[in-house]
C-alpha cells in the first residue's frame, strides 16, 4: 500500500466576486480530483494559538502537533540549506523583496515580497554581496532559492514579532519594521549595498523588480522533528521546490527528492515531480510520499486569479491524473489525502486560519459516488478534524 499527500499550497479561497462568487476550487477544472470516489472533510490545520503559516500548517498536515515541535520557520529551511545550527543559532529567514524608491526608509513600500521571483542564480550573486558587507561573528548570510534565503545569528534572540513580507504587499513598511535595533540595521544596510548593484541594473534594464531589500522575518531555533518512520511505520519522502517543505521532511527523516526545473511557481517542472514521485514509490521502496506544490499559494499572493485557477488545473492534470494512472497500471493499491496547508484568499493576498477542505481516496476501497472536490461539498460532509495533525494518522490507519 502506497500513501500520497497531494499538497496543492494556499489552493482553498473564499467566494470570489469575479468568478460569480464561486472560490478556485468551485471553477477549476479538474476532473482526475473530482472523478476519486473518496471521502470529503475539513481540517483545521492552524491552532487557534499560532499564526496561519505554511510552517505550521505544513507539520499539521504531515502529522506533527504544531503547539508540541514548531520552533520558527527559518530553522527548517535552515536543515535543507545544509546548514549546521548550534543550540544557541537563531535562523531568520532572509527575503529579496522590491521596496519602491524613497529616501525615507520608513516610507517605502512593500512592492513585491519575492523580488520579481528572482532567479537563484541572481539571487546567490546579490546574498553574497550583503554576506560581504554585513556578516560577521555575529551574522551570518546564507544563500538558497529563488527570494528565499536564511541568516544565522550567533547566540541570537527570538520572539522578534517580525512581519512576513507577503502579509504587506503594496503597504507603506513603516510600521512593519522590526523593532529590535540589530536586525532593523541589518535591513536598512542592506538598501544601499542592493539597490544598485549591477544584478539589479540589469533586472530594472529588462523591466524586472529588483531585489534592493532584504526582509528579515520567521526566526527560530533548530528544530526538534520526530521521526516519521518511527511515528507512522512508513519509509517517506517529500518532493517540494521550497526549502521549508524539504526541510521539514528532513528533520523527519525523509528523504528530500530533488528536480530540476521546480520553482514553487504555477510554471514548475510537473513532469519533473510526476517522473520522481513514480520512481520515488514505484522503484526506490518509499511508502510515503508527499509531493507539494506551491503554484496556488504564489498566485494567492499576487493575487492573481487566473494563475491560481491555472495551478489548480495543472496539479490534476499533470500530476494527480498520471500519477494514478501509474500505480494502478502497476497494480498497487494507494489512499492518496488532497488537501492545502492553509487558504491563501485571493482577496487577502495572505493566508489564513480557516480550516481546509481534503479528500481522501482508497483505491481498494472506493466510496460509492465521486464528490467534487470543493470547499462547500468539504463542509457538507459534516466530517470536521478540529486538531487537522491527527488527520494523517486517520488517513494512514484507515479511520476515514
Ligand atoms: O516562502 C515564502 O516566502 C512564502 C510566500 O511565498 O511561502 P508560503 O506562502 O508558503 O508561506
Amino acid at each position: 500500500m502506497k500513501y500520497i499527500v497531494i499538497l496543492g499550497d494556499g489552493m482553498a479561497d473564499k467566494n470570489i466576486p469575479e468568478l460569480g462568487n464561486k472560490t478556485i476550487l468551485d471553477v477549476a477544472k479538474k476532473p482526475h480530483i473530482d472523478g476519486l470516489k473518496g471521502v470529503l472533510g475539513m481540517a483545521r490545520t492552524v491552532p487557534n494559538e499560532l499564526k496561519p503559516g505554511s510552517d505550521v500548517a505544513n507539520l499539521a498536515v504531515m502529522g506533527y502537533d504544531p503547539l508540541k515541535c514548531y520552533t520558527g520557520r527559518s530553522p527548517l529551511e535552515a536543515v535543507s540549506i545544509g546548514i549546521n545550527m548550534k543550540e544557541t543559532d537563531v535562523a531568520i529567514r532572509c527575503n529579496l523583496v522590491t521596496l519602491l524608491d524613497e529616501e525615507d526608509p520608513k516610507k517605502r513600500t512593500m512592492l513585491d515580497y519575492s523580488a520579481g521571483e528572482i532567479s537563484t542564480e541572481e539571487a546567490r550573486e546579490l546574498i553574497e554581496a550583503v554576506e560581504r558587507e554585513l556578516g560577521d561573528d555575529e551574522f551570518k548570510f546564507y544563500p538558497g532559492i529563488s527570494y528565499r534565503h536564511c541568516l544565522i545569528w550567533d547566540n541570537g534572540k527570538t520572539g522578534l514579532d517580525l512581519t512576513p513580507p507577503h502579509d504587506i504587499s503594496d503597504r507603506v513598511i513603516g510600521e512593519y519594521l522590526p523593532k529590535n535595533d540589530k536586525i532593523l540595521s541589518l535591513m536598512e544596510r542592506s538598501y544601499s549595498i542592493l539597490k544598485d548593484h549591477p544584478v539589479n541594473l540589469k533586472r530594472k534594464s529588462e523591466g524586472k523588480n529588483p531585489a534592493n531589500s532584504i526582509w528579515l522575518w520567521g526566526e527560530g531555533t533548530k528544530p526538534n522533528v520526530e521521526n516519521f518512520e518511527k511515528k507512522n511505520g512508513l519509509k517517506g519522502a517529500v518532493i517540494s521546490a521550497v526549502d521549508l517543505i524539504k526541510g521539514i521532511g528532513i528533520s523527519a527523516g525523509m528523504e528530500s527528492i530533488d528536480v530540476e526545473g521546480a520553482t514553487g511557481t504555477v510554471d514548475t517542472n510537473y513532469e519533473g515531480k510526476l517522473a520522481a514521485a513514480k520512481k520515488t514509490l514505484l522503484e526506490d521502496g518509499n511508502d510515503f510520499l508527499y509531493i507539494h506544490l506551491e503554484g496556488p499559494d504564489e498566485c494567492g499572493h499576487h493575487g492573481y486569479t487566473e494563475g491560481k485557477i491555472l495551478a489548480v488545473e495543472r496539479i490534476d492534470e499533470r500530476v494527480v491524473g498520471p500519477l494514478c494512472e501509474a500505480l494502478r497500471e502497476a497494480n498497487e493499491d494507494f489512499a492518496m489525502l488532497i488537501m492545502p496547508d492553509h487558504p491563501t484568499p485571493i482577496e487577502t493576498k495572505t493566508h489564513s486560519s480557516d480550516p481546509v477542505p481534503f479528500k481522501i481516496y482508497r483505491s481498494n476501497n472506493e466510496a460509492d459516488v465521486a464528490i467534487t472536490y470543493t470547499e462547500k461539498n468539504a463542509k457538507e460532509s459534516g466530517i470536521f478534524i478540529e486538531e487537522g495533525y491527527t488527520l494523517l494518522e486517520k488517513f494512514i490507519n484507515n479511520k476515514l
